[in-house]
């Protein structure tokens, strides 16, 4: 059986858990515990062919781990880099994350991950507290050749859904889910708030 390995990436409070529980269980429950890092595991049917989905979220409040950025890097066939639509410095974040994964896959040279990432911009719902235009977030995309896509996973299953499965079909036809790592540590959450920080935004 494939297995398909995707980290949800983004500064605190973007959603993150909001969109992975939105896409395994349909709900959107308003409130998720932030304080470890988790897998999730979900098993799919893709064109015919079973796959074990691992979705990883690092830990934004603690650093536990020790492996290297790059072992994240190479642990992961997709990534999800989540902003606040309504949060200027988490687009920030996921700019620079987005920047990083680029730098890392260039450095080592893997593979190319133009279908890979996924830059997304939640909360649309607050687009009247609005701070990063969709024009701008397109042109980063554009220019870090990734999909871009801006939702709410507060009022979206479908547009959720959607997502999750374009990156597992991007994986598998990428071909990658083969030789096996071990799982992440916090190396990247811990990268990703020593450089930019922390914020909580409340809704
Ligand atoms: N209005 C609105 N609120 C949302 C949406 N998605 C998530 N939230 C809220 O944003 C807050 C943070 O959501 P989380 O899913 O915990 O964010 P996270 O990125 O996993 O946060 P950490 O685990 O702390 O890094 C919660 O209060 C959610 O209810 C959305 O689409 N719209």
């Amino acid at each position: 059986m494939n297995e398909i390995k995707v980290a949800v990436l983004g500064s605190e409070g973007v959603g993150k858990s909001a969109l992975i529980v939105r896409f395994l269980t349909r709900r959107f429950i308003g409130e998720y515990a932030s304080s470890s890092e988790c897998i999730y595991r979900k098993r799919l049917s893709v064109e015919g062919k079973q796959i074990n989905l691992e979705l990883y979220e690092p830990c934004s409040q603690a650093y536990e781990g020790k492996s290297t950025v790059n072992e994240q890097i190479q642990w992961a066939d997709g990534f999800i880099v989540v902003y606040d639509i309504s949060d200027r410095s988490s687009f920030l974040t996921a700019k620079a994350i987005v920047h990083l994964i680029r730098e890392l896959h260039l450095g080592t040279a893997k593979r190319n991950v133009d279908s890979q990432i996924f830059l997304v911009g939640n909360k649309q719902d607050l687009c009247h507290m609005r701070e990063v235009r969709r024009e701008e977030a397109q042109c980063l995309a554009a220019e870090c050749r990734c999909q871009f896509y801006e939702l709410s996973a507060a009022e979206h299953h479908q547009e959720v859904a959607l997502i999750f499965l374009k990156m597992v079909q991007n994986a598998n036809l990428s071909g990658k889910a083969k030789e096996r790592r071990r799982r992440p540590s916090g190396s990247m959450a811990k990268l990703i708030n020593n450089v930019f920080g922390k914020r909580r935004k409340s809704v």
